[in-house]
């Protein structure tokens, strides 16, 4: 399988009033196309900030980037402008975070927020952009989605918003999608659920890539 993604001997540290913490110290892992890479550690081990690093999202300063490489598709992403790792953010590479709360704005309804990403990375037109915005809340399990897409953050049940950061994190059919504990902040039944679902949504994208 073709190699998508290479993360070699990365480190990141960050200055605190405490002195220097080296978050990362040498993360090596290649991802392949159509694979699932699980990271797991105890609390502080620097999971989040080695995904954080891959979108680079990390803010320098206190974090600062110490060495190593992230390639994705032939490309070493810590030596990319910002206008260019922009163009990657959610189009090539997708992150879901631990709290949909915070991925979701409360003021603006969530067919809004869809199509706003939509619009922003595919060259296509508001009422197409609508129709990709049904069709990922159905991707998602969301029922009725063209009475859901008129709706408000507020109006969902935490798995549901979930199902809809997902939704939002999928848009564009990123190459890698990266979820930092995506179902901390849920119940266990529902945890279960967005586990199935992406397990599903892998296995559906695996047949369309084939
Ligand atoms: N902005 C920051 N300033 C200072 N130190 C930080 C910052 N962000 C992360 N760190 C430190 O980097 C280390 C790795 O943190 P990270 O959040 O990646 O851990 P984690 O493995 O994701 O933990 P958890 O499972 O609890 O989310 C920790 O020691 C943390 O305190």
């Amino acid at each position: 399988m073709e190699k998508v993604l290479e993360v070699k001997d990365l480190h990141v540290s960050f200055k605190t009033y405490g002195g220097e913490v080296k978050a990362v110290r040498g993360v090596t892992f290649d991802l392949h196309k159509g694979e699932t890479l699980a990271i797991v550690g105890e609390s502080g081990c620097g999971k989040s900030v080695t995904s954080q690093s891959i979108m680079r999202l990390i803010p320098e300063p206190p974090g600062r980037f110490d060495g190593g490489s992230i390639v994705f598709k032939g490309k070493d992403l810590t030596k990319l402008k910002d206008s260019e790792m922009r163009k990657i953010r959610g189009s090539d590479i997708s992150m879901i975070f631990q709290d949909p709360m915070t991925a979701l704005n409360p003021t603006l309804t969530i067919g809004d927020q869809l199509t706003e990403g939509i619009l922003q990375h595919m060259n296509l037109s508001k009422e197409q952009a609508k129709k990709v915005a049904v069709q990922m809340l159905d991707l998602v399990g969301i029922p009725s989605p063209q009475v859901r897409l008129k709706q408000y953050t507020h109006q969902f049940s935490g798995g549901m918003r979930q199902r809809i950061v997902i939704a939002m994190a999928l848009v564009c059919q990123p190459e890698v999608l990266i979820a930092d504990e995506p179902t901390t902040a849920l119940d266990v039944t529902i945890q279960a659920q967005i586990l199935e679902l992406f397990r599903d949504i892998q296995k559906k994208q695996a047949s369309r890539l084939s």
